[in-house]
């Protein structure tokens, strides 16, 4: 008689013994079985590689293409099952992405330990839960689907899949490993998601008739603005990108620059990109790490989209770093992504496709926790702008660039790594949007030794254009 096990959380799993007649007619039964299981219609439609359909209607169809999708979820019901299928193509969405995450917000969007809130999580939890194993019906059909998935272990992950990470987490060799896992994929690639201004982080939008071009420019505008820079000041990028931060400071405000990067692509990239500026005299970019940096005092010190790389183990090392680099007077923009603060902050956890595929080892911290860790290095933190909107709006930008490019970014990277990139930043849209996540600048002064900010008293004035 076959039999299998459904690997649980519990010691040994739960042990489902078929019955024999259910296998004889498997064939074109998935989205029956997946509705018995959840003891529902899914909450969008769902067509599978037998031919079998449940479903709404209308909307976006879940496509699966491949048994082995299924093996995989039965194996690891959970959203790095999910995302390895979809990283190999097993599982697809066909028509608006957005709204198919939007049906699937429970599975797709949510970690931790929050209870359930679909029904399509129910399905996936119920393979863990003995509570609903008890219900004949859902048995019946996780047996079913057991026996349909065949025989074997689940594929292996797809080789996008962050290889296992040696050394204590962000030691300096980690954190290297880690951002080029995610930087140095071919700066074409980077070109045809971000455009030519290549800011990758929340642009600025100020009017409804602007391009990602003119947002961007206007955010690192915004930036210089709010540092304050004049010409001849020394300006530290920490966490450079592509150097379009430093380049704008230098040819609109007269800074001079020093960018620092992880990421060997991106220097090189930024390097030419300075010199065909002709800006080599006063721009530096570096392949250093922040820790790595001791050259101050430095007049001001941007930090944009670069403080999730650090991680709450080595925040207060960051935050004293950057206060000993600047002089006293001298102003930080920390512009960083933000989760919401959890009740019970030890159940919080790193999602785990972010974790495996886009960010190794990346970590998000409520906005309370980094004013607190950026005041306790001894910055006046001056002001706290949200810009959430803003980042919906230039990840979807980057998400409509992606796919008009599609086929052409399938010449520059593996599908699986077009696949990762789709996905993570639709779904990143949906959760700026949704207020699961936040992105702000943080504007911080170093005192000088009588208390001083050096701030103008308004804030209408530090934000005027010069000139
Ligand atoms: C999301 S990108 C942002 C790039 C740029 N600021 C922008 O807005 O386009 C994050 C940057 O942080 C850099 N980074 C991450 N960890 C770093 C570290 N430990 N030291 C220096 N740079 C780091 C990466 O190399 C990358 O350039």
């Amino acid at each position: 008689m076959p039999s299998a096990v459904i690997p649980g959380t519990g010691a040994a799993g739960v042990r489902i013994v078929p019955e024999v007649n259910t296998v004889a007619h498997a064939a074109g039964r998935l989205c029956r079985i997946l509705e018995q299981a959840l003891g529902a219609p899914p909450p969008l439609r769902v067509r599978a590689w037998d031919g079998s359909t449940a479903g709404p209607p209308d909307g976006p169809a879940v496509v699966l293409r491949d048994r082995r999708a299924l093996r995989r979820l039965l194996w690891r019901p959970d959203r790095l099952g999910l995302a390895r299928a979809w990283v190999a193509g097993e599982i697809d969405v066909e028509g608006d992405l957005y709204e198919a995450l939007g049906r699937l917000t429970g599975i797709v969007l949510h970690t931790g330990k929050e209870p359930p809130r679909s029904p399509a999580v129910r399905v996936l939890r119920a393979l863990e839960a003995p509570a609903r194993l008890r219900d004949p019906a859902a048995r019946r059909a996780l047996a079913e689907a057991v026996l349909l998935a065949g025989p074997g272990l689940p594929p292996r992950p797809p080789r996008e899949e962050a290889r296992a990470r040696r050394g204590p987490l962000h030691a300096t060799h980690r954190d290297r490993a880690a951002v080029s896992h995610h930087y140095d994929v071919g700066n074409d690639f980077y070109e045809l998601v971000l455009g030519p201004s290549m800011v990758y982080s929340c642009a600025y939008w100020e009017g409804p008739g602007a391009s990602l071009e003119d947002a961007q420019r206007a955010k690192l505008d915004l930036v210089c603005r709010k540092l304050g820079l004049r010409p001849g000041q020394r300006l530290l990028d920490v966490g450079c990108g592509w150097g379009s931060l430093v380049l704008h400071a230098a040819e609109h405000h007269g800074a001079e620059a020093v960018g620092i990067t992880l990421s060997a692509e991106q220097a090189s990239y930024a390097r030419e990109r300075v010199a065909a500026a002709g800006l080599a005299h006063r721009v530096e970019i570096r392949l250093q790490d922040y820790r790595e940096t001791a050259d101050g005092p430095y007049d001001a010190i941007s930090s944009i989209g670069m403080a999730e790389h650090v991680g709450s183990a080595r925040y207060r090392e960051y935050a004293d770093r950057l206060y000993a680099l600047l002089r006293p007077g001298g102003r930080l923009l920390n512009h960083q992504i933000a989760r919401r603060p959890w009740k019970d902050e030890s159940a919080y956890r790193t999602d785990e496709f972010i974790d495996a595929y886009v960010f190794p080892d990346g970590e998000l911290a409520p906005l309370g926790t980094t004013v607190t860790l950026l005041e306790e290095a001894g910055f006046e933190v001056r002001d706290v702008e949200s810009l959430r909107e803003h980042y919906g709006l230039t990840l979807r930008r980057w998400v409509e660039n992606l796919e008009t490019g599609w086929s052409r970014a399938l010449g520059l990277v593996p599908p699986g790594r077009a696949r990762v990139w789709r996905l993570y930043m639709a779904a990143s849209a949906l959760a700026f949007e949704q207020n699961r996540i936040g992105v702000n600048q943080v504007l911080a002064v170093r005192t000088g030794p009588d208390g001083a900010s050096g701030m103008p008293p308004v804030r209408e004035r530090w934000l005027l254009r010069p000139g």
